[in-house]
């Protein structure tokens, strides 16, 4: 990744609106060469249209977008998909049914002599490990077998740009942690910029350099994955990383009084001031206790791990993830102890209060990959 040369990936300000709709509301961002920006958020909240702008697909309101700092869509100026030098995933694939796994990947390839066609072809499948299956057709493949070769059908041109949308969410569970997997070696190998779409926050977490979530057309907040999940700007993006939940709790000069108990984090906050503090589920711990206020509501067995919906005494849900080896059953009643082992997040007005976030406890993490 190279943040000190000019962006490879840069959109000034571009808004798109389909009648009523603001799909694209004012958004600014850019991505540094080799940097794989992920764009996640929940269903209709402008994801799929960022991506189609920026490939040409469609075309923005106001605003601009530049590739590799030349303007392509904008001030009078837009470039066609094809003149873009932008590689596209779907998450169908979208290969040629009726063309052998080769020919499919040599579709974006003109101007070649024919044998640089077929070195250029047979690298890309060797890269994908899919050389040996060149002659076959689409529907000899299997799911995950056919997302290889639309992605190297993608890269062949040697693209500026990779566009990828939700390329992965049709693949089974395993089948989808071994495609991010090879993608995430395949990106970090050829070093292209990448422009990555999903809803699913564990595959942003995973795949982004930074991650941008976004909430009805807007960027809420962009960060590195450690920013967005440990710094929350907004409630918005807070809860987007599952099985969030807000206890309020009261600043005193020590620290905070929850319903949870005391947490011996200090805010500067005038004592008496009220906050809702983000508590995720592996930030408390519940112990079986017959004189126990809160009980299992639900008791959600996941193998390795377990995750329990605990009723409290207030009405108020909340969820605690323990090991496999804890199970208990709905209906116990339990002590709820909080002890995160890092500053909780704290938010007034729906918006983090600025001294707390990544907090102690919390190491940062260089060189993520
Ligand atoms: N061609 C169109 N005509 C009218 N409205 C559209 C069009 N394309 C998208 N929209 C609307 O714009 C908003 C953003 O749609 P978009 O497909 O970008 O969302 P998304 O985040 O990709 O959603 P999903 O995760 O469900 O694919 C939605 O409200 C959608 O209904």
């Amino acid at each position: 990744m190279n943040f000190s040369a000019e962006p490879a990936l840069q959109l000034q300000n571009v808004t798109r609106r389909y009648g009523k709709v603001v799909a694209v509301n004012n958004v600014s961002l850019a991505a540094a060469q080799g940097e794989c920006l992920v764009i996640v958020g929940p269903s209709g909240c402008g994801k799929t249209t960022l991506l189609r702008l920026i490939a040409g697909l469609d075309v923005q309101d106001e605003g601009s977008i530049k590739i590799q700092n030349r303007i392509v869509s904008g001030k009078g100026v837009f470039v066609p998909p094809e003149k873009r030098r932008v590689g596209l995933v779907f998450q169908d694939y979208a290969l040629f049914p009726h063309m052998t796994i080769a020919r499919n990947v040599a579709f974006g390839l003109h101007g070649r002599s024919k044998a640089d066609v077929q070195r250029r072809v047979y690298e890309m499948l060797e890269m994908v490990h899919l050389a040996h299956m060149a002659d076959r057709y689409p529907h000899e493949l299997s799911g995950g077998e056919r997302q290889r070769v639309a992605l190297a059908r993608a890269l062949a041109p040697q693209p500026d740009i990779l566009l990828l949308d939700e390329p992965f969410s049709s693949l089974d569970a395993g089948l989808r942690t071994a495609m991010r997997e090879q993608l995430q070696s395949l990106l970090k190998e050829i070093n292209i910029t990448t422009f990555f779409v999903t809803h699913d926050q564990e595959e942003a977490l995973l795949l982004g350099n930074r991650v941008a979530v976004v909430n009805q057309g807007r960027i809420e907040q962009i960060g590195t994955p450690e920013q967005v999940f440990h710094q929350p700007a907004t409630h918005f993006v807070a809860e987007f990383f599952g099985y969030t939940v807000f206890i309020s709790g009261r600043a005193t000069a020590d620290g905070l009084e929850t319903e949870l108990g005391f947490l011996p984090q200090r805010l500067s906050l005038d004592s008496g001031a009220e906050v809702n503090i983000l508590v995720r589920p592996d930030d408390l711990t519940v112990y079986p206790d017959e004189t126990g206020q809160a009980y299992i509501a639900r008791t959600g067995f996941q193998g390795m791990h377990c995750m329990y919906q605990i009723a409290l005494p207030s009405g108020r849900t909340i969820y605690s993830l323990m090991p496999h080896t804890r199970i208990y059953a709905p209906g116990t009643r339990v002590r709820v102890e909080l002890h995160p082992g890092h500053d909780l997040v704290c938010f007034r007005n729906g918006r983090a209060v600025t001294d707390v976030g990544r907090g102690e406890g919390v190491e940062e993490i260089e060189n993520r990959r």
